[in-house]
């Protein structure tokens, strides 16, 4: 189980959020939606340990521990070292990690593989597309076999087509080596095509709930009819609050 007790995170006297407490199942698929400056970051940067905080942030009933646990983020802009190669970006997150067993050759092959990288492997990042580059930086974090995995705003520097598709594989190889997973988007859409609940980060009460089409897979929640009935009422809701 994750859990957040009572966090607050300030900025010197800028409060922003306090006394943010959620819980999540093990395995559980979180969207955190928030308009620009809610504080989607902020959670993230908290919950790594960049950002100091007030309160609790608990995996399995223990304080998380960046060194005793592994905790992967997938940022915005991807994170790849420019001078290393798409292979070598991989290998050296499992290096820093000390992951050991992670350089499990035929396990890395199936994950390249899964995720379209396999022809890839030589390539540095500018070699590479937007959507290349953030199958990169999924295959090093799902490569690291985390505690947690973050997302932030992984998908949405990517055109529509390929976001679709990065966001199917992402779902496919979360099922092979399910986490519990913190996706941080201002994509209503995209929080209802990922998620099992959805954390809204309003300024006045941030509110947990449960993704009305969490039981279904990808291709059935995409089916228009059930998603443009279930976003208006999500817009409605996030018009209200926000
Ligand atoms: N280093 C900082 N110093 C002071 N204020 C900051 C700092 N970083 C962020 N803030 C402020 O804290 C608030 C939350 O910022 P944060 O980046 O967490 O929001 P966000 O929801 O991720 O926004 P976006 O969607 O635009 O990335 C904003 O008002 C922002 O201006």
């Amino acid at each position: 189980m994750f859990q957040v007790r009572d966090l607050t995170v300030k900025y010197q006297a800028k409060v922003v959020f306090s006394k943010l407490s959620f819980e999540l199942a093990d395995n559980t698929i979180l969207a955190v939606l928030g308009p620009s400056g809610s504080g989607k970051t902020s959670l993230l940067n908290a919950i790594t340990g960049l950002l100091s905080h007030q309160g609790e942030i608990l995996l399995n009933g223990h304080p998380l521990d960046t060194k005793a646990q592994t905790i992967a983020l997938v940022p915005q802009d991807y994170g790849l070292l420019p001078w290393k190669t798409v292979e070598q970006n991989v290998l050296l997150a499992l290096k820093v990690k000390e992951k050991k067993g992670g350089k499990d050759q035929p396990k890395l092959q199936a994950l390249y593989a899964a995720l379209g990288l396999t022809s890839l492997l030589k390539r540095y990042p500018h070699q590479l597309s937007g959507g290349q580059k953030q199958r990169v930086a999924l295959a090093r974090a799902f490569a690291l076999t985390p505690d947690l995995l973050l997302l932030d705003e992984a998908f949405s520097a990517l055109d529509l087509v390929i976001k679709q598709k990065a966001q199917q594989l992402f779902l496919r190889q979360w099922q092979e080596t399910p986490v519990t997973t913190l996706v941080v988007t201002h994509d209503l859409k995209e929080a209802l095509l990922l998620s099992d609940q959805i954390l809204l980060l309003t300024p006045n009460k941030p509110q947990l709930i449960t993704n009305p089409l969490g039981d279904l897979d990808y291709d059935s929640r995409t089916e228009a009819k059930v998603l443009t009935q279930v976003l208006s009422e999500l817009e409605a809701e996030v018009k209200r609050q926000w």
